[in-house]
């Protein structure tokens, strides 16, 4: 009963390992834990059942079970299974985006400060104002979801033009508004609110909101605190809080030209 244990079988296993790893990790992070569990204990059983103990009968119910069971795990864990494949994409996405622009410099820094500028003057007159906002700006990932959540606009980027929508009676002052290729392209938008567990206690669900789609996608969120007027920037799941405008004006300079 000995079989040959090659060196393939050997990385074939650090697969499977680092495989289970990963979706430990994820269930984990989305409070699935004994979901996962539950899984393995059934994968166990269902090997033992139908490969040592080679029990037909219920082998075969067992096979069609796992056949459908996969199905469902697909929809249940469709917000896992996104997350997992967008780490998996943005880590190669993230050379390649690398390679393009050491060769390739961002085409007008003149065109890239115009779209800054604004967004750093109306952040430091909110804050001031103490006037709540939510920007997000999409970079690689589409957020097309997230657009349709909200209502278009589709204008310049344009100071008063965002200080007039985060105004307080403003109709479009609550959720987050898009700026997409250098335009304002919806407002009003509601974004995935992260559940991280080591967010400070005074944060509330604006950033929340800003850090879940820092979290899904390679976005830039800055938030303006309704409360205290402090100005912070969600990016790459990370916050960047308490910030100057010099501040502000640095991070989305550096991460909007590359
Ligand atoms: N999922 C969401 N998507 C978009 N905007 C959201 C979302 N959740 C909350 N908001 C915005 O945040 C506002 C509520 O902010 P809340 O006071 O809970 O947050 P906060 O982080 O404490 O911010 P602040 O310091 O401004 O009070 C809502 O009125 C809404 O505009």
């Amino acid at each position: 009963m000995f079989f040959e244990f090659g060196i393939k079988d050997i990385i074939d296993i650090v697969l499977v390992a680092l495989m289970l790893y990963y979706i430990y990790r994820l269930m984990k992070e989305s409070r699935s834990l004994n979901v996962f569990i539950g899984i393995m204990v059934f994968v166990l059983v269902w090997l033992f059942v139908s490969q040592v103990l080679e029990m037909r009968l219920l082998g075969s119910i067992m096979d069609k079970l796992v056949s459908v069971g996969v199905i469902g795990l697909i929809v249940l864990f469709k917000e896992e299974i996104r997350k997992f494949l967008y780490q998996l994409g943005a880590h190669q996405r993230v050379k390649n985006i690398m390679q393009f622009f050491s060769s390739k410099k961002s085409k007008s820094p003149e065109e890239d400060k115009a779209t800054i500028m604004p967004i750093v003057w109306a952040c430091m007159d909110m804050a001031r104002g103490k006037i709540g906002a939510l920007i997000v700006i999409e970079r690689a990932t589409p957020l097309d979801d997230i657009v349709q959540t909200g209502e278009l606009i589709g204008a310049n980027v344009n100071k008063l033009l965002i200080e007039n929508i985060f105004f307080k009676n403003s109709p479009l002052h609550d959720g987050a508004m898009v700026i997409s290729q250098k335009r304002i392209k919806a407002a009003g938008c509601i974004l995935p609110v992260s559940h991280a567990m080591d967010i400070p206690k005074e944060l509330g669900l604006r950033h929340r909101a800003a850090l879940g789609i820092a979290q899904d996608s390679d976005a830039i969120a800055i938030i303006v605190s309704e409360e205290t007027g402090r100005i912070s920037v969600a990016i790459k799941g990370q916050f960047r809080l308490r910030l100057s405008a010099e501040e502000l004006e640095g991070i989305l300079a550096k991460e909007m030209t590359g």
